[in-house]
């Protein structure tokens, strides 16, 4: 079972390191024997540099140093100068072995990058950050101690080039880097370190999903009717219906103006469209929709759960129109624009406020899908991958998240769980797929 992990800001880590009963000292022990150990199961007793920068993340490299030098691994350390903080200076002189200068000092197979965290500012200055990337040429594996220096922790930019890591250990929880892009490509495997801070969970990664069990005694309406409005294409809403009615609906209906082929039989076409039937438990409306916007207005005119996708995002003009409504959006960057303009802030802060301004839950595509709830949580997509970028695949999702609405999820939850479930039907589809071929794997 892949539990949901928390995600802290660089605020809400502060807070969190500020009221651990174990103190600053004991956490910062913590994370450099996380690191060390971290360090030694993924590269094992290979010759390691610790570059260690001023402030706290240098003060973890110093303890990871010594916790290293217990378990007899050959191990250096290179600094940019003292210390500045009080505890990495109290770190340091726990550190018996020599200091030498990130400068001029030689590789090791091992590269362990503690120069800055989240408490970088700035990008590094162009020699620093040039050094940062031989050293790690120059290594077998380069290690991140939190965050890769250069990476700002809230909202994935590269405040100056990094190298292609190999591991990032990140302490006490992710930040929300860790999942954006693009900073997320480049930190290769990423574990988390426990060093027994209290999280606030209300930002977190998207675990695997809990499912409504089928009862006993269900009947296809109790499963969860999927109503879907076929617009100018209708062969994105046969992608999205089938998707919909393999994610455990008991009933899909797509209402059409000309027969749709590619249909499972089990889904059923309807000439008309009556939204007020109350056994409908999501509405579908936007894969293929063209230029046909009444199909929206009728949507909104129903007060039965719906997913707007695609076309009809954009048609929706201005987001307060979505108040009131029960309802999941679902836009890449191109609709999320149309729709809530240019929004200030990192990926986070703008599905956020795009949740808050519609009151909807927005599920914010692309390489680091984000689901946002207008009460302020938000998940972060476990890493998809990169196959998914083809046409149709988000037809699918949109029908995944309508059946697990139509399930009786809450719609967060029913967008998180269809956005998990998504990347790893991809993982399973493998690296050819289309869009399609996802189906079989739902
Ligand atoms: N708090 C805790 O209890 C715990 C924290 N932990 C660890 O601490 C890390 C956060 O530590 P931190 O806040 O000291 O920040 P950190 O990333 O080391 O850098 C700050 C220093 O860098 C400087 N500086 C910034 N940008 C710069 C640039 N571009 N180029 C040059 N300098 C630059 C900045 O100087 P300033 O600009 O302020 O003058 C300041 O001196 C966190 O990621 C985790 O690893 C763990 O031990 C668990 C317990
Ligand atoms: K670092």
């Amino acid at each position: 079972m892949n539990e949901a992990r928390p995600i802290l800001s660089v605020a809400a880590m502060r807070d969190a390191e500020a009221a651990a009963p174990c103190g600053l000292t004991e956490l910062m022990e913590r994370a450099g024997r996380g690191l060390a150990e971290a360090t030694c199961r993924f590269a094992g007793p290979m010759p390691a540099l610790i570059l260690c920068g001023p402030g706290n993340n240098g003060g973890d490299g110093y303890v990871a140093a010594r916790c290293l030098a217990e378990r007899g691994i050959a191990v250096r350390v290179a600094a940019l100068g003292e210390p500045t903080s009080d505890l990495a200076r109290a770190a340091r002189q726990h550190w018996e072995g020599p200091v030498e200068r990130v400068e001029n000092c030689s590789p090791a197979p091992v590269l362990i990058d503690c120069l800055f965290g989240t408490g970088l500012k700035r990008g590094l200055d162009p020699s620093l950050h040039e050094r940062l990337l031989s050293l790690a040429q120059e290594s077998h594996l380069a290690v991140a101690a939190d965050l890769p220096s250069g990476v700002d922790a809230d909202s994935g930019a590269l405040l100056s080039p990094i190298p292609d890591y190999h591991l990032t250990v990140a302490f006490g929880a992710l930040k929300p880097a860790h999942r954006l892009m693009p900073a997320m490509t480049q930190m290769g495997r990423v574990v988390v370190a426990n060093i027994g801070i209290e999280a606030d969970r209300r930002w977190f990664e998207i675990g695997t999903p809990a499912l409504p069990a089928v009862r006993p005694d269900a009947h296809k309406y109790s499963r969860g009717l999927v109503h879907c409005l076929a617009g100018e294409m209708p062969g994105a809403m046969a992608l999205s219906a089938s998707a919909a009615a393999r994610s455990g609906a008991g009933y899909v209906r797509v209402s059409t103006s000309r027969p749709i082929a590619g249909l499972p039989r089990s889904v059923v076409e309807v000439g008309d469209a009556r939204l007020d039937d109350p056994r409908i438990g999501c509405i579908l409306v936007g894969p293929g929709l063209g230029h046909l916007p009444q199909l929206l207005t009728l949507a909104l005119t129903s007060n039965r759960p719906k997913v707007i996708d695609a076309e009809a995002i954009s048609l929706v003009g201005d987001p307060a129109r979505l108040r009131g409504q029960d309802a999941i959006l679902t836009p890449h960057a191109g609709e999320f624009e149309r729709l809530f303009g240019t929004l200030s802030g990192s990926k986070a802060d703008q599905a956020l406020a795009a949740a808050e301004a519609s009151g909807a839950v927005i599920v914010f595509k692309g390489a680091d899908t984000l689901v946002a709830a207008p009460d302020g949580r938000l998940g972060f997509a476990p890493p998809a991958p990169a196959w998914l970028a083809t046409a149709g695949t988000g037809d699918v999702l949109a029908g995944m998240i309508a059946a697990l609405r139509a399930r009786g999820m809450a719609a967060f939850d029913a967008a998180c769980a269809g956005v998990w479930l998504h990347g790893r039907a991809a993982e399973h589809a493998g690296p050819d797929m289309i869009a399609d071929d996802l189906l079989e794997h739902l």
